[in-house]
């Protein structure tokens, strides 16, 4: 992770009436932090802002005068940012100025010379450049280009050739994904393989910009332009790849609408420009104070997009464009001042790794042959997914000797093959799922048993009742026939005092002649 708070460079556009002698000077000393003195003239001192100050003074990373040309601004402030995205860190640059201070100019560059070629095109040739000599990994890239007009959203990249207005282009809208992750819908991706082709969407962008511009809507200061390079790259045989973004972005003019003196319709652009700037200005105070938790990114579409490049994961870099004319004095203050505010945002920039699930999969399965082919050559043996018959039955025959081995030592032994082994675990999971089963089945018959075999409870004791009553009706009619003695009106068999044929046949029941004592030996009820 790298952190760095975002890097502030000014750029002094060349005035056509030459050095405007005592308007800023510059502080170079190489020990401190290079200075920008803006000087009131004193005509102006008396109405501006603060009538009792003379001059204002602002620190930059490095400040360039008007003699510096594209080249000194490429190698100092965006070649640092292409490395980084080629190392895999999203970059972020970003213009920032009045009307005509030269953000354009800086940004994509003038048409007249070749050598007046600005940052996007530089810095294009620089990274295709990077990609022809680095074969040590795979890269891809893709190009898009938006515009953001009024809060809307538009792709300059639009290959129809149709476009006469800006709402004929393709409209670009916000999405939110549940991990708060923008996407934008409708703006296209364009593969770009070379630095010839990338330059031919540069082209076509700033085409359809200059179509969609009417007098109205002079497009570059009015809109945000977005150019963004998403270069991806992998190690060759590797499933991670790394993604990484460098916006470069060219804001509309910063001008005031209140010093502006504009109407109608154009004072509703003037002022959806500066919505938008504002909540970029709200945004950026927002991370600027300490210990602030809401950052209100969404409000609107510009800081929305950029979220990233503004206090996230990214390493930004913001170049404050100033026309240091004497009329210029005010909106230059301010841009500087919005500068110093920006360079109090601290960014953490991490290298955006991923795994492509496809590649991972190709990657794995290459691995399991390798791994299949190694382990044949050391086994000897070529392996396949299932066991073969052959193996089935061998293994069958040494589970079985295992299980009948009353030796609790006793082990048995598959070999390093996990087939086998799943093989067997697979058969004692069986062998104990029946052996439970068994046990299961063998218990509710024995119950099934048990109840068949005995009577229901009540019933058991109505019988036992019953056998009681007619043991007492018994006794009663043998002692009764004790006390008589078989009287000589006894009538035998069927007569109602006769005994009962149980008892006649009961040798213990029976009387016996001569043993009176009988009917104190047994009482009717024991109980
Ligand atoms: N450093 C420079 N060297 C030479 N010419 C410059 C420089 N900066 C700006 N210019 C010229 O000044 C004019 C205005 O610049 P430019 O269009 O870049 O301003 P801008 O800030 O982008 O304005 P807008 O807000 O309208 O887009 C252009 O003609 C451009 O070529």
């Amino acid at each position: 992770m790298v952190k760095q708070t975002i890097r502030i460079f000014a750029r002094i556009k060349p005035s056509v009436r030459k050095h405007q002698q005592g308007i800023y000077s510059i502080d170079e000393d190489e020990k401190l932090t290079p200075s920008l003195e803006i000087i009131l003239p004193r005509d102006l001192a008396d109405g501006f802002v603060n009538n009792k100050r003379e001059s204002y003074r602002f620190k930059f990373q490095r400040i360039f005068d008007q003699d510096a040309k594209q080249d000194i601004i490429f190698e100092n402030i965006a070649k640092p940012v292409a490395e980084s995205v080629l190392a895999g860190y999203n970059g972020t640059i970003f213009a920032y100025g009045q009307t005509g201070s030269g953000k354009t100019f800086t940004i994509t560059g003038g048409a007249e010379r070749y050598s007046d070629r600005g940052i996007i095109p530089r810095t294009l040739s620089y990274i295709f450049e990077h990609l022809q000599k680095d074969s040590s990994k795979i890269y891809t890239t893709h190009i898009s280009y938006l515009e953001i007009y009024n809060e809307c959203g538009y792709d300059l990249l639009d290959p129809r050739h149709e476009a006469s207005g800006l709402e004929d282009l393709p409209k670009v809208t916000i999405l939110e994904d549940p991990d708060q992750n923008i996407h934008l819908k409708n703006l296209a991706l364009h593969q770009a393989t070379t630095e010839e082709e990338a330059l031919n969407l540069l082209f076509l962008g700033d085409t359809n910009r200059m179509i969609a511009e009417t007098p109205m809507n002079q497009a570059s200061t009015r809109s945000h332009c977005i150019f963004t390079v998403h270069l991806s790259s992998k190690e060759p045989g590797s499933a991670t790849v790394r993604h990484a973004k460098l916006h470069l972005v060219d804001l509309a003019g910063s001008e005031r609408v209140a010093k502006s003196g504009v109407g109608g319709l154009l004072l509703t652009e003037a002022k959806y420009i500066n919505l938008s700037l504002h909540y970029l200005e709200q945004v950026i105070i927002a991370l600027s104070e300490k210990n602030r938790v809401h950052i209100p990114y969404r409000n609107s579409m510009m800081t929305s997009v950029l979220r990233d490049s503004l206090g996230g994961n990214c390493m930004t870099t913001m170049i404050a464009t100033l026309s240091l004319e004497k009329r210029n004095i005010g909106e230059s203050i301010s841009t500087c001042r919005f500068a110093q505010r920006v360079a109090l945002i601290k960014n953490e920039a991490v290298l955006n790794e991923e795994i492509d699930p496809r590649l991972m999969i190709i990657r794995l399965q290459k691995e399991i042959a390798d791994l299949k082919e190694e382990l044949a050559v050391v086994t000897g043996e070529q392996r396949t997914e299932a066991l073969t018959e052959a193996e089935l039955l061998q293994l069958e025959k040494l589970i079985t000797s295992y299980l009948e081995d009353q030796d609790p030592e006793s082990r048995l032994e598959v070999g390093a093959d996990m087939r086998k082994i799943h093989h067997c675990f697979h058969h004692f999971k069986k062998l104990l799922n029946d052996q439970k089963a068994l046990e299961k089945s063998q218990v509710s018959s024995e119950i099934k048993d048990q109840e068949r075999q005995e009577p229901p409870k009540e019933e058991e004791y109505k019988k036992l009742q019953d056998l009681l009553v007619q043991r007492d009706n018994e006794i009663s009619i043998f002692a009764e026939g004790q006390r008589n003695c078989y009287p000589p009106g006894w009538k035998g068999r069927g007569h109602k005092n006769a005994p009962h044929p149980h008892i006649s046949q009961h040798p213990t029941l029976l009387p016996s002649h001569g043993a009176p004592s009988q009917e104190k030996k047994m009482s009717p009820r024991a109980n």
